[in-house]
C-alpha cells in the first residue's frame, strides 16, 4: 500500500504530511468535543436540570469547536498543497537533472514523449499521492484509535465492534492491489504508445499530408485511442466496483455500530444521550477508512506513474569524466573502435584513424556505414564503445563534459535554430560575441548579403526557422558553428539536401577554417573531401581505405570506383 522509494523521493515534504495529520486529528477531536457537548446537553434535557447558563456555555464552546474544526480543516488543505508542490518540485527537478546527466544521449534511453508524459500528467498524479493518499492513510490509522478511546469508557463491546471492522476496508484494498497494478502498468503503457504516435504523426503531418497517407495514420490512431478508451474503462470499472465493496463495509460498520449501541440502550447499558453520541460517532470511524479507499486508485495511478518516472532516473548514466583538455593542438587518434546500438549488430568494427590538429580529414562511405555514428563517438555523443578514442591523448569518456563541448562541435545535416531573433541564435555559440564578430562569423559563412537585406542581427526566426530555406538555415548553423572556441568541427553531411550555391559556400567555409581548426568532413558524396589532407573511407563500419583524394584515386580501389561513379552520375545530370 505504500511505495518505499517514492516515500523516500519526497522525504523533503514529509513534515508538511506531518502537519497535515496533526490538523486533521485537532480538527476530529473538536468534532468529537461537539458532539460530547451535544450529548450532555442533551443528557440536561432529560434530567430536566437545562438551565440558561447552560445554553450560553454550550453555544459558546460550540463556536470555539466549530471555529478550531474550520482552521484546523484549513490548514490540513493548505499543507497538503505545500508537500504536493515540494514533491512535484523534486520529481521535475530529478528527471530534469536526469536528463542533463544522460546529455545530449538521452534519446537512447527514453522517448520525448515519454520524458513529458511522465513530467507532466504522471508528477501530477503523484501530487495526490503525497497530498491525499499518504497523509489519509496516516489519519486513517489515528482517527478509529482516537475514537476507540473516546467510545470504549462510554462501551467497550461497541468500540470493539466498531474498531473489529476497520481492517476489514484496508483488506478490501489489498484485495484489489494485485489487479489494480496490473491493470495500472497496462494502462501507462497505452498511453505512452498513444503518446508516441500523436508526437510522431504530428511532426510528420506535412509527409503524410503529401503521401496522402494522413487517413490511414489517423485510423491506426483512431485504433489506438479505442485500446486506450478500453483501458480506461477497465480501470474505472475496478475502481467503481472496489469502491462499492468499500461503502459497503463502511456503511455496515456504521450501521453495526449504531445497531450495537440501540441495543446497549436497550439493555440500559447506556442512556440515551451516550447512545446518540456513538450513533454520530460510528460513522466517523469509518469515513476516513473509507476516504482512503477512494484516493487509494488515484495513489495507484501515481504509484505506477512513479514506476516510469523511476525506470527514467535509473537508466545508466555515461559516466562524468573530469579531465579539462588543453585549449589547442589536440590530436584526435582512435584505435580498435568498435561499437554496437544493439548486441545483435555491431555497426562499427576494430576502427583506427588519426586526425591531426588543424588538418581537414574527411569521412566518406556508403550510407549506413558508421560514418554518423564514428561522428557522435569523437563528439561524446555515444560512450558505450570498445577501443579507444582519444582527444589530446584523453579517452573521450574521461574528458569533463564542458570541456569536450568547448572542443568539438557538431554541425549536423540539419542543425536547429530557435524562434526569436537570429542574434539570439548565433549567441548560442558564444554569449559574450559583439555584433561586429557576429557579422564576422555570418561574412564566413557567406550568409551575410541576405542577413543584412533581411533586418539585419535582430531579424526575426520563426518556429522551426521556417522562413529560411535549406541552405540559409544551414549556413546560419555554421556561422553560429564558427563563433564557438571550438579547436575541432565536424561536418556531418552538412551540406546535403541543399541547393547547389550553398553548398559550394559551405565547402569554400570548410576550405577556409582548416588550419585554423581541425575540421572532420562526413559526407557520402566525395567531392566535398577532394580537398581533404586525409580521407578515410568506411565501409560496413571498417575503414576500407586512407589516403589523400588522389592517392585513393590512383590506388583504383573503392574509393576511386565511388569517385568515378559519382562524377559520371553528376556529369549526365548537368
Ligand atoms: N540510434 C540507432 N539505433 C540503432 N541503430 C542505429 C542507430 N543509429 C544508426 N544505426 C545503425 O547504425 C548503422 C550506421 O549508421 P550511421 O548513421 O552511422 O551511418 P552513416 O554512414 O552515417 O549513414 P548515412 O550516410 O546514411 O547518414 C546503420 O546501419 C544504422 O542502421
Amino acid at each position: 500500500m505504500v511505495n518505499g522509494r517514492l516515500v523516500r523521493l519526497g522525504n523533503r515534504a514529509m513534515r508538511y504530511m506531518l502537519a497535515q495529520v496533526a490538523f486533521q486529528w485537532i480538527a476530529l477531536v473538536a468534532n468529537i468535543a461537539l458532539i460530547g457537548g451535544i450529548a450532555y446537553l442533551f443528557h440536561l434535557v432529560i434530567a430536566k436540570s437545562l438551565a440558561a447558563h447552560h445554553m450560553a456555555i454550550g453555544a459558546c464552546a460550540a463556536l470555539v469547536c466549530l471555529t478550531i474544526r474550520f482552521a484546523a480543516t484549513r490548514a490540513a488543505a493548505h499543507m497538503s498543497h505545500l508537500s504536493a508542490r515540494s514533491v512535484k518540485d523534486t520529481l521535475r527537478r530529478a528527471l530534469f537533472d536526469k536528463m542533463l546527466a544522460l546529455g545530449p544521449a538521452y534519446a537512447q534511453q527514453t522517448s520525448t514523449s515519454e520524458v513529458v508524459q511522465v513530467a507532466g500528467e504522471g508528477v501530477e498524479q503523484i501530487e495526490t499521492y503525497f497530498g491525499l493518499y499518504l497523509p489519509q492513510l496516516l489519519y486513517a490509522l489515528l482517527a478509529p484509535l482516537t475514537l476507540f478511546a473516546v467510545i470504549a469508557p462510554i462501551s467497550l463491546p461497541v468500540a470493539v465492534g466498531l474498531i473489529a471492522c476497520v481492517p476489514l476496508i484496508p483488506l478490501a484494498i489489498a484485495a484489489v492491489q494485485t489487479i489494480a497494478k496490473r491493470l495500472l502498468a497496462s494502462y501507462w503503457d497505452q498511453y505512452a504508445e498513444l503518446g508516441d504516435s500523436f508526437l510522431e504523426n504530428l511532426q510528420g503531418l506535412t509527409t503524410l499530408k503529401v503521401y496522402e497517407a494522413d487517413a490511414h495514420k489517423a485510423e491506426q490512431m483512431d485504433a489506438e485511442a479505442e485500446t486506450f478508451r478500453r483501458v480506461t474503462m477497465r480501470v474505472l470499472t475496478m475502481q467503481l466496483n472496489s469502491i462499492i465493496v468499500m461503502d459497503l463495509v463502511a456503511y455496515g460498520g456504521a450501521a453495526l455500530g449504531i445497531a450495537l449501541a440501540v441495543s446497549a440502550l436497550a439493555d440500559g447499558r447506556i442512556g440515551l444521550p451516550a447512545c446518540l453520541a456513538i450513533i454520530i460517532l460510528s460513522s466517523e470511524f469509518f469515513i476516513p477508512m473509507r476516504t482512503l479507499g477512494s484516493y487509494f486508485h488515484t495513489a495507484m495511478n501515481g504509484s505506477a506513474a512513479a514506476d516510469r518516472i523511476f525506470a527514467i532516473l535509473d537508466a545508466p548514466e555515461p559516466s562524468p569524466g573530469a579531465r579539462e583538455l588543453p585549449e589547442r593542438r589536440n590530436r584526435i587518434e582512435i584505435q580498435g573502435l568498435s561499437f554496437a546500438y544493439t548486441p545483435e549488430r555491431e555497426v562499427l568494427h576494430d576502427v583506427a584513424l588519426a586526425i591531426e590538429p588543424g588538418s581537414l580529414v574527411g569521412v566518406a562511405g556508403t550510407s549506413g556505414s558508421g560514418k554518423s555514428t564514428l561522428a557522435s563517438i569523437i563528439s561524446g555523443r555515444l560512450t558505450g564503445y570498445t577501443g579507444t578514442a582519444r582527444i589530446g591523448g584523453v579517452d573521450v569518456r574521461d574528458i569533463e563534459r564542458e570541456s569536450l563541448a568547448r572542443h568539438v562541435v557538431v554541425v549536423p545535416t540539419s542543425g536547429y535554430l530557435f524562434s526569436g531573433t537570429l542574434r539570439e541564435n548565433l549567441l548560442m555559440g558564444n554569449p559574450h560575441a559583439t555584433d561586429e564578430q557576429l557579422e564576422r562569423a555570418l561574412a564566413q559563412a557567406r550568409i551575410d548579403a541576405f542577413v543584412r537585406e533581411n533586418g539585419g542581427l535582430d531579424m526575426p526566426i520563426t518556429e522551426g526557422a521556417r522562413n529560411l530555406s535549406g541552405g540559409q538555415r544551414q549556413r546560419l548553423c555554421i556561422a553560429r558553428a564558427l563563433l564557438t572556441s571550438a579547436e575541432t568541427l565536424i561536418f556531418d553531411e552538412a551540406s546535403s539536401n541543399i541547393d547547389a550555391d550553398s553548398e559550394a559556400a559551405i565547402a569554400e567555409v570548410i576550405r577556409e577554417i582548416a588550419g585554423e581548426r581541425t575540421v572532420v568532413v562526413v559526407s557520402h558524396r566525395l567531392a566535398n573531401l577532394v580537398h581533404a589532407d586525409m580521407i578515410y573511407l568506411l565501409d560496413g563500419g571498417s575503414v576500407a581505405e586512407q589516403g589523400t583524394h588522389s592517392e585513393l584515386v590512383a590506388a583504383h580501389g573503392a574509393y576511386a570506383a565511388f569517385w568515378r561513379a559519382q562524377h559520371e552520375l553528376e556529369r549526365n545530370v548537368a
